[in-house]
């Protein structure tokens, strides 16, 4: 059993963690390049916590610029086992209203330019994807928000476009038809790696407008957003620091085996393995090295 070290990625207007102690900032090198920011490490009760902002303090990064396979890599490599991602998103519906937190349980991937994969040409893998987030993790998310009376959903799909203009009215009527329930620019490849490096995950999205389907809403806008998420900040921090001091001291195994995912996954047959690859994919693939079907 591994000792539970809970990952919080920070999104747009989060780029700290109130409430941590023992508070200690490095910076982590990663085979793939530089992450968003320096790492905070710290303590909420008896929980270890890594906390990092995804678009980098003084928000530097444009999502389609974001190093995701480093920000995943170096949470990887300093041991986080659960990761909970916040992020605010556009709402599809008129009941999911800003300030409301979603917990999504599924994504559509409408990105382009991103490096999805830490596997490869040398190292080929195919992980399962049919249930993106981690059941365990989500249910612990919601028992901290009915807790601390936050107001919260369970369960719904976050498109994810490429940006970094937002949606046209056309695209958002389109994304509604279809039945998604919010938009927002990052959670994709986050989702798809985290689940390559055995990481259970989950997402936080808050609302923060309607993107530009409503008839009796103003389209989004960058004021509109950090407006909904300044005012919802204090709630946030809340949320996180209940889930903290409430986690299990150990890592519980996740019942769809998101910490499992290579199991059944790797292709590459050992001896034809591209050895740079696997001197990157230490981390990521640090606890099935020299397995395989082949
Ligand atoms: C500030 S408006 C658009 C920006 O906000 C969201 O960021 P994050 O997911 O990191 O909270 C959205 O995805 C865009 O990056
Ligand atoms: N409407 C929207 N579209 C994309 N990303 C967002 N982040 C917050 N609101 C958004």
């Amino acid at each position: 059993m591994a000792t539970a070290i809970v990952g919080i990625i920070g999104g747009s207007g989060v780029y700290d963690l109130p409430g941590l102690t023992n508070v200690r900032r490095e910076r982590v090198t990663t085979p793939w390049g530089e992450p968003s920011d320096e790492l905070t490490f710290g303590e909420i009760g008896a929980t270890q916590a890594v906390f990092l902002p995804r678009h980098g303090r003084g928000h530097r990064l444009s999502p389609s610029g974001i190093n995701y396979r480093a920000n995943i890599d170096a949470l990887k490599r300093v041991g986080v086992t659960d990761l909970v991602s916040v992020s605010a998103c556009g709402s599809f519906r008129s009941e999911l209203f800003p300030g409301l937190f979603v917990l999504v349980d599924q994504f559509v991937d409408r990105t382009f330019s991103r490096q999805s994969s830490f596997f490869g040409n040398g190292c080929v893998a195919h992980v399962s994807m049919a249930h993106p987030v981690a059941p365990k993790l989500v249910a612990r998310i919601a028992e901290a928000a009915k807790a601390e009376k936050v107001q919260h959903v369970v369960g719904g799909t976050y498109v994810c476009m490429e940006g970094p203009q937002f949606s046209s009215y056309a695209e958002s009527l389109t994304y509604k038809g279809a039945g998604y329930d919010v938009i927002g620019m990052t959670a994709m490849p986050e989702v798809k790696l985290a689940r390559e490096a055995e990481i259970s995950y989950a997402t936080v999205a808050m609302v923060t407008d309607f993107d530009c389907w409503h008839p009796d809403h103003d389209n989004v806008d960058v004021a509109a957003v950090i407006e909904i998420v300044r005012r919802n900040s204090a709630t946030v921090a809340r949320l996180l620091a209940r889930l903290l001091a409430d986690f299990p001291g150990e890592h519980e195994p996740c019942p769809i085996g998101s910490d499992r995912a290579l199991d059944n996954a790797i292709l590459t047959a050992p001896d034809a393995r591209d050895p740079e690859l696997l001197a990157r994919l230490d981390a990521v693939m640090g606890r099935v090295k020299g397995k395989g079907f082949l």
